[in-house]
């Protein structure tokens, strides 16, 4: 009879994934806001949708809130957040995988301010797949192009 993995065993062959919650926060233009990670950071220099990985037991949409609050000192709102589409690949060398699902937000309290980011820009939907991003945001990227221009959302 087979003995049953622990969960350190079960962990050892299958690491987590991480999680990770991102948010196409949209103008009145319908220009998306993007950050620009610091140089000294993982994927340093790069543009990305502002968010952020999962704590704990926390949802998407309270992982944004807090993330949203943390790095643009902007207020959104769990009912403000439409779910866009999701991406999945290798996280690092560690042998982990990562999913980000990206939302869609119209409605915000605040203006932006780069509290955790290089800089900040708008850009058309159309040209953020355009700049330097980590791999799993260029696929992010063009699905919510198709779907803005779709007009589905
Ligand atoms: N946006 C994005 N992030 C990715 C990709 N691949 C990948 O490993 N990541 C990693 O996923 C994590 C995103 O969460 P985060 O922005 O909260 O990470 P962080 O290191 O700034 O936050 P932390 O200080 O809480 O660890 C980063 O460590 C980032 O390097 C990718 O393709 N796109």
């Amino acid at each position: 009879m087979k003995t049953p993995l622990s969960s350190c065993e079960a962990a050892e062959i299958r690491p987590p994934t991480v999680m990770v919650a991102a948010v196409s926060l949209l103008n009145a233009e319908g220009k998306v806001l993007l950050q620009q990670r610091p140089e000294a950071d993982a994927h340093g220099g790069l543009w990305e949708f502002p968010g952020g990985k999962l704590e704990s037991g926390e949802s998407f949409e309270a992982a944004l809130v807090r993330e949203i609050a943390e790095e643009l000192d902007l207020i959104v709102r769990p009912e403000n957040l439409t779910p866009v589409t999701f991406a999945t690949g290798a996280a690092g060398n560690a042998g982990r995988s990562i999913t980000i699902l990206l939302f869609c937000c119209r409605i915000w309290d605040g203006e932006p301010k780069p509290l955790a980011a290089a800089q900040l820009a708008w850009m058309e939907p159309a040209m953020i797949g355009t700049l330097a991003m980590p791999p799993l945001d260029y696929p992010l990227a063009e699905r919510l192009s198709q779907i803005l221009q779709s007009g589905f959302i």
